[in-house]
């Protein structure tokens, strides 16, 4: 009875038919203002429960984060997971205490991610090459584009020790497969909400289909690269370690404590592809669309780097960026008015507990919509406005301390790619800012831009943010 309200459904189906998948943290956010900072949905027989506030999201991240941790079993993710294998979608048990663990060790400690910045910066140096060729031929520069090809080279070639030609077909083709597995993975199955009539339609409507054939297409990416690294002939694209090279080190030598099979090592790749590369890709877009949207912001984060670094330098450096406390606000700021990831993922309750005063059952899935924390009317003035100043006195990190700034996630299930995520954001926007001036092309006014966005997790912005670039004055 004591259960968050719920918006009026139809019966048997619930509210499954009131939404559409695109710019879903819109429509919930809009929910909940008529219905609170907590309300709950029935979809199909499933009840799940959104999460609006800071003050709820911190109930549920810290006090209850233990009772609160899990990952809810959907269709989608148990199968790209290898049934749970992977560290995004597994249990709050031993096996994810390991692999998350590992993970961080060797791939996303600090120490790890400082050691790739000479790939981070090379991979930088191409993009400006590429977009000094745009401005060399007045060619109209497609933002996503460019920085998938980044990103998607950075971690490529840190996690898989491998690098996809330029122009190649093997990268259009991941590219595509990186597509529609996102696409895959937040769609609707109707197994998750009608048990066995479900799977049916599933298998009917051709869904399943889609989703075994990207199964298909992924292993078979993953199983190139381990044969590639078991290969004694390999030749390394560097030094240094890249994850594959110890996770087989690992399996070898017997020191994980857990058996490791390729069955194991498959997902964690997944987890790898799947959430490094389009959140930072997301991150910068959105930035680079609100920093358009208003230019006393993008003018003065200009003049803030071209006045620190101008004399002489042509790249800025990782080094550089802790000297640029704008830019470091106006990405916060951007994540803050566009969290990369504004649904957080799914928790599933291990154990009934008490949320905002509502009694939640064991078993509940459970979202925390960033969108709606973000802009929370008690915590942030005019919520709705740009104004990255507000990050310039206080303390507010990404870590979700006082949870009014989640981008990340918080909890035991925060982001364990933070650095990660961030020193990449922070390298390339400071030298596109430093190097570029940016216009919209002919005929387009701010107003025009839009913020529709893509379904999926990483939330993409629909229609491509495509600007004039001018070599800096
Ligand atoms: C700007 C970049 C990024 C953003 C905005 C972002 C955002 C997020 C968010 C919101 C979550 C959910 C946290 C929660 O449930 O509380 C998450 C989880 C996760 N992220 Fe990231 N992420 C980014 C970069 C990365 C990178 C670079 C990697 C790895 C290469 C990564 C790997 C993961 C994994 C494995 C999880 C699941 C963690 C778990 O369940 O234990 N992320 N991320």
């Amino acid at each position: 009875a004591n259960f968050p309200p719920c918006p009026k459904g139809l019966p048997f189906f619930g509210n499954i038919f009131q939404f559409n998948s695109s710019s879903l943290c819109l429509q919930l956010y809009e929910l909940s203002k008529q219905h609170g900072p907590i309300f709950s949905l029935q979809l199909g027989l499933r009840k799940i429960v959104i999460i609006s506030s800071p003050k709820l999201a911190q109930e549920l991240l810290k006090t209850h984060d233990l009772e609160c941790c899990n990952r809810p079993s959907l269709t989608s993710s148990m199968k790209f997971s290898y049934n749970g294998l992977d560290m995004a979608s597994s249990p709050y048990k031993d096996y994810w205490r390991h692999t998350r663990k590992f993970s961080i060790i060797h791939y996303l400690s600090f120490k790890r991610v400082s050691n790739f910045s000479s790939i981070r910066k090379h991979e930088t140096t191409l993009l400006m090459k590429k977009i000094e060729n745009h401005v060399s031929c007045s060619k109209v520069t497609n933002l996503h584009e460019l920085l998938t090809c980044l990103t998607s080279a950075i971690v490529c070639r840190t996690a898989f020790g491998r690098r996809f030609e330029e122009e190649g077909v093997e990268r259009s083709m991941f590219h595509g497969m990186l597509q529609e597995a996102q696409e895959l993975i937040i769609s609707n199955f109707y197994s998750d909400y009608f048990p066995f009539v479900g799977g049916i339609i599933d298998k009917l409507n051709g869904m399943m289909g889609r989703l075994e054939k990207m199964f298909k297409d992924l292993d078979e990416f993953y199983q190139n690269v381990i044969d590639e690294h078991l290969d004694p002939q390999r030749k390394k694209l560097g030094d240094e370690e890249d994850f594959i090279d110890a996770l087989l080190q690992l399996k070898n030598d017997g020191s994980f404590s857990m058996d490791l099979s390729h069955v194991h090592i498959k997902p964690l790749m997944m987890n790898i592809i799947l959430a490094g590369i389009d959140t930072s890709v997301a991150t910068i877009v959105w930035a680079m669309t609100a920093l358009m949207k208003n230019p006393r912001v993008m003018k003065k984060v200009q003049e803030e780097i071209r006045n620190k670094f101008g004399d002489g330098k042509c790249f800025i450096e990782e080094d550089n960026i802790q000297k640029l406390p704008y830019l470091k606000a106006v990405i916060k700021e951007a994540m803050r008015l566009y969290p990369p990831v504004p649904l957080l993922l799914p928790r599933e309750t291990i154990k009934k507990c008490s949320i905002g005063g509502y009694k939640i059952p064991e078993k509940t899935l459970v979202y925390v919509n960033a969108w709606a924390v973000h802009r929370d009317p008690k915590t942030w003035n005019e919520a709705e406005e740009f104004y990255p100043e507000r990050f310039l006195e206080g303390e507010i990190d990404f870590r979700g301390c006082g949870f009014e700034l989640i981008p990340f996630g918080g909890g035991r299930r925060i982001c364990p790619g933070l650095h990660m995520g961030i020193i990449t954001v922070e390298l390339v926007l400071a030298n596109l800012l430093f190097s570029f001036d940016w216009e919209l092309p002919q005929g387009v006014k701010r107003e025009d831009i839009d913020i529709l966005m893509l379904p999926g997790y990483t939330q993409h912005k629909k229609n491509p943010l495509c600007l004039v670039t001018k070599r800096r004055v």
